[in-house]
C-alpha cells in the first residue's frame, strides 16, 4: 500500500533532522514541503508570527486545534517555558499517529499532550477530564468553519479568562469569513490583523489575534 504525504515528510524528518532539536525538524519540514510536496503545515513565514505571539504570551496552558504533522505543536512547545504544556487535537487518527511520532522525534513530548476528535467533543472536556482551568493561548487552525463556532464554546466552557489570546491561522486563505465577521464585532475581542502569505506559496494569507477582554 503506498505511503501518505504525511507518512513521507515524517520519513523525510526521520532521515534527515537531528533527533531532540525541534527547530531541524521544523527546518526539514518546511524544506521538503517547498521543494517536494505542498503541505498545510503553518510554515516558516507565518510560524515566525506564531512564535512572535507564543514569546509575548509565555503561556502556562495552551491550546492547538489541528495538529496535522505536528509542525506548530513543535514550534509552539519549543517555546513554553518548564512546567507550561500544549494540548493539541487532531480529529484524523492517521495525522494523529504521524504528529506523535513528529512530536516524540523532535523532543518536545513532556510539554505536548495529542488529544485525538472532534473539537467540539474535546474542548467541553478539557476542565474536568483535562485538568484544564483556563487556557493562556488558543491557536485555531482546524476547520475554518469550526473557527467560530469553537470560541463561542469555549467562552461557553469558561476557558478564556481575561486577557486570554486566540490566533487563528488562514483567515484569508483558505479564509474563515463567518469568524472574521464574529470576532472583529464582538466588544469582548481586541483583534488585530496579521497580513502574510500562505505556507510555502506567494499567494496572499493572514493571521487574526484576538485577546479576550473578559
Ligand atoms: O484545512 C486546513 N486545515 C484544517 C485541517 C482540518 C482537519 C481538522 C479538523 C478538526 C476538527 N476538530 C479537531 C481537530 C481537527 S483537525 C488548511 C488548509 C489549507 C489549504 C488547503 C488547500 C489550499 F489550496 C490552500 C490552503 C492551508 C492551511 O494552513 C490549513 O490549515
Ligand atoms: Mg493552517
Amino acid at each position: 500500500m503506498n505511503q501518505s504525504k504525511e507518512q513521507r515528510i515524517l520519513n523525510f524528518v526521520l532521515q534527515n533532522a537531528v533527533r531532540g532539536d525541534p527547530c531541524s525538524v521544523m527546518e526539514t519540514i518546511d524544506k521538503y514541503c517547498s521543494e517536494k510536496e505542498w503541505a498545510m503545515n503553518v510554515g516558516d513565514v507565518k510560524g515566525v508570527i506564531l512564535d512572535k505571539t507564543v514569546e509575548e504570551i509565555n503561556p502556562k496552558v495552551a491550546l492547538e486545534l489541528g495538529t496535522y504533522c505536528g509542525y506548530s505543536a513543535v514550534r509552539i512547545a519549543r517555546l513554553l517555558k518548564a512546567g507550561s504544556r500544549l494540548l493539541t487535537v487532531e480529529f484524523n487518527p492517521e495525522f494523529a499517529a504521524i504528529a506523535k511520532q513528529m512530536i516524540e522525534f523532535a523532543g518536545v513530548q513532556d510539554k505536548v499532550k495529542l488529544l485525538e476528535g472532534p473539537s467540539e467533543v474535546i474542548i467541553p472536556q478539557l476542565k474536568k477530564k483535562y485538568e484544564v482551568d483556563t487556557l493562556d493561548f488558543v491557536f485555531l487552525d482546524h476547520w475554518k468553519d469550526r473557527y467560530a463556532p469553537d470560541t463561542i464554546l469555549l467562552q461557553e466552557c469558561s476557558l478564556l479568562r481575561k486577557g486570554s489570546v486566540l490566533l487563528a491561522d488562514n483567515i484569508i486563505f483558505p479564509g474563515a469569513p463567518e469568524f472574521v465577521k464574529y470576532i472583529r464585532n464582538n466588544p469582548r475581542f481586541q483583534c488585530r490583523t496579521y497580513p502574510s502569505h500562505l505556507e510555502y506559496m506567494k499567494v496572499q494569507d493572514a493571521m487574526e489575534k484576538a485577546v479576550f477582554l473578559g
